[in-house]
Order: C-alpha cells, then structure tokens, then sequence
C-alpha cells in the first residue's frame, strides 16, 4: 500500500474532490436492500467533508445501454444521505450543465451524487473526451471503488490520469485485509463461486482452478457447467453458449488436480417468484419447463463437507435466488456452516461480491466471517493475481 498516495497526501480544503465509490447496491422496489457498500465509503466522505472539501460522488449502477430511469442512483443518493447523516444533493447527468450547476453550488464540506456513469457509453470506453468532461467537475481524484476497480473505465481508471489521483480509505483497507488474510493461504484452500454474472466471472475460473484444492461451482454459474456436462437444465438461468469454456475449466481442474464440486440436487420452479411452487430433483432429472433456483439438500451437504477440509475459504456469489424465499436455503446453510466452522477457529472464511454480502447478512453471519469485501469480481481476480487497472493507475 505504501505505492499509493492516500487522502494523508490530499489538500482538500475548498477543492472540489471527484470521489469514485461503488454504489451498485442490491435494490428492490426502489429500495436499498443491503447498505454495506454504501456503509463501507462513509469514512471517506467523512474525512474529506470533515476537512472542508467539496465531495462529488461518481459511481455506477446496473449495466444500463444508455440512459435507463431504472437505474438511476437517485434513490441511492437518498440513502447515502440517511447514513451519512448529512443532506447529499443528486443532479440528473454526470457530465456537462446539470453537473457543472450542482458542483458550482457545492460548499465546503458538502456532498453531491452525480447520476450513473454508465448512462454515458463513454465510462465503459474510457473515452477520452468522457474523461475530460468528467475531470472538467474536479480539482482531485479519490478513488474508493475496490469492487470496480477491475473495470478500466472512465471514472475508475481514467480520470486518475489525469486529475492529481488517492487511493480512499475503503480501497486502502480492502487491499490491506486481503493482503493479511489471503496472501499466503492456509491450505486447503476452497473456493465457492455462484451468483448471475457468469460471462463476466466464467474466464476467471479457468486460473482459480490452479490456485485451490477445490471449486464449488453453484447459483447460474453451476447451471452453465452443468448444461455443458450434457445434463438438461430446463429454463434455468445458464449461458450455454459458454459450454466450451465450462469443459475447459473442468479439464485444467483434472490437470491441476482441483476438485470440481457441481450441485446433484436442485430446487425448482416453474417461474422466478416469492412462493413459488418447488419441488427439489436430482440433478440428472431437472424438469424441462422448470428453472433451478437453488441447490438441494444433497448439494448442500457436500458443500458443507469441502468446507470441513478446507483451512481457507474464498466465496463470491450466491448458491440460489436467496433473495426469494424459499430458493435462500442453501446459501444460508452453507454460510451458517462456514461461520460456524470460523467461530470454532478452523478455517478463514473471505466471501466478497454485492449480493454476497447481502446473502450473509440475510443468514445473519457477516460478522462471523473472517473478512468480508465490498467485492465480487475484483476480489476474484486479485485472489488470481491479475493487476486490477483501478488499483495500477493509483500507483504513484
Ligand atoms: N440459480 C439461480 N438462478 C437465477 N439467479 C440466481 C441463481 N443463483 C444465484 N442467482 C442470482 O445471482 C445474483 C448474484 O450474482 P452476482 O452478481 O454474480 O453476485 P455478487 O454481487 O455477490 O458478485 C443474485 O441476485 C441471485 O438471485
Ligand atoms: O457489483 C459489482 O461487482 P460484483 O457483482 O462482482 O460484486 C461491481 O459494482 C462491478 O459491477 P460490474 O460487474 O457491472 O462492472
């Protein structure tokens, strides 16, 4: 850490300070549902509003093509406010005459949320101009997005090219407990990767397998891997274009002697919705006009047992649905087992990701966990070693 400059080198005293945080909460009816992420950037704001700096919030929400009302940060800014305890000012653009009047009307130690970034195709292109319109807006450049930081886009990694550039307090500490409790693992290691955003993780697997002793694969990710092994997954969620890509990663698992640990038992549906009718099956007897929703029992018990022999476990991404009852069961089983397995001093327990986060504290075990990280996907790819563009260009 000491490679980057951090708000102890900033002067923010009545500078405008373009702060970079992740605010891609889980949301429902317009709703923050889990406030960790939003918790997790509090001190930043603080200190820099704290020392009369003008803080100007720059995130992302979704993957919105284009200007999309639902998902706008609007009532995340809202939120922000509730916890930080101060009044946070929202503009509807993040670049040009909304933005330029919200920042002009900023005093010292005032907060402002500009609207999402990716409402603009150049965040995602760091495109140069997008950059410059963004830079326009500040004095200095703080970034506080650890769980972006593995996007190369305008306002995580642009902007510190060309605005004096600090790490926040919520990137230096993740990088810090990631470092303790990661950079030399006890083995075995474990790794449980589940959740939605499968395209986006599935590369990353193909390395994570020869760096643990065993992969739990579950939630639409084990859908993808199971479609690929010839087994029919009915509507599930799955990207069975990726097929190719799954029996890879199962091959270089065998080469590399990982052991691949695969749901035998789900819980289905015929429709993603609370109360659902379900019924569990064995894998190989998955209903066509069904979709799987969770793990089963036998699943979870197999889970639970990789967790028994591991030292250190690494999770990123639900097993289910959790967010629908009943399709949460066998997140929360294997989280209370992987809690209880860390009170009793057995193991390290990291998990990381959005819904992650919010998955262990719907089981009630956050606090249980060894360390647990704003971050899904960056988390997974500093677990592989790859440089994170976020965290390069803060390097002084
Ligand atoms: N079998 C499944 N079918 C549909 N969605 C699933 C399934 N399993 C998990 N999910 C969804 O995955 C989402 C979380 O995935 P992801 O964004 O990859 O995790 P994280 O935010 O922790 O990195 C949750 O909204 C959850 O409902
Ligand atoms: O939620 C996020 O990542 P995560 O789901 O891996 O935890 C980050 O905000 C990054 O979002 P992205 O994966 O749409 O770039």
């Amino acid at each position: 850490m000491t490679a980057f400059r951090t708000l102890d080198q900033a002067d923010v005293k009545g500078k405008r300070v373009l702060v970079r945080v992740d605010l891609n909460v889980p949301m429902e009816n317009g709703r923050v549902t889990d406030a960790t992420r939003i918790e997790r950037v509090l001190p930043t704001i603080q200190e820099i509003a704290d020392k009369g700096g003008r803080v100007v919030l720059l995130a992302h929400f979704g993957r919105p093509k284009g200007r999309d009302p639902k998902d706008s940060l609007r009532p995340v800014a809202e939120a922000v406010a509730q916890h930080l305890g101060r009044p946070v000012a929202f503009a509807d653009d993040c670049i040009g005459e909304a933005a330029e009047k919200a920042v002009a009307a900023l005093k010292d130690g005032g907060v402002l949320l500009l609207e999402n970034t990716r409402f603009h195709a150049g965040e995602e292109k760091n495109d140069r101009d997008f950059v410059a319109a963004l830079a326009k807006l500040g004095d200095l450049y703080v970034n506080d997005a650890f769980s972006a930081a593995h996007r190369a886009h305008a306002s995580t990694e642009g902007l510190a090219h060309v605005l004096p550039a600090y790490a926040g307090r919520t990137m230096q500490a993740e990088l810090d407990a990631l470092t303790k409790g990661l950079e030399a693992p006890q083995r075995p290691v474990v790794a449980i990767v589940g959740g939605a955003k499968v395209s986006t993780k599935i590369d990353l697997l193909e390395n994570l397998v020869t760096k643990v002793d065993a992969l739990v694969i579950g939630g639409g990710m084990a859908n993808t891997f199971l479609h690929a092994t010839g087994l029919n997954v009915g509507k599930s969620l799955a990207e069975k274009d990726l097929a190719g890509t799954a029996m890879r990663i199962i091959e270089k698992a065998r080469d590399s002697n990982c052991a691949i640990i695969l749901p035998v038992d789900g819980v289905c549906a015929y429709e993603f919705k609370a109360g659902a009718r379900n019924h569990t099956y064995g894998i190989d007897a998955i209903p066509e006009d069904q979709m799987i929703l969770d793990v089963g029992s036998q699943s979870v018990e197999r889970i639970n047992a990789a967790i028994n022999d591991a030292r250190t476990l690494v999770w990123n991404g639900p097993l289910g649905a959790f967010e629908i009852a009943p399709f949460d069961q066998g997140t929360v089983a294997a989280a209370r087992h992987a809690a209880e397995r860390t009170r009793a001093g057995k193991l390290v327990s990291v998990a990381g990701g959005g819904d992650t986060v919010a998955a262990l504290n719907h089981a009630g075990v956050a606090e249980s966990f060894t360390y647990v990280s704003t971050a899904g996907g960056a988390f997974l790819e500093w677990l592989e070693g790859k440089t994170l563009p976020g965290v390069e260009a803060l390097r002084a």
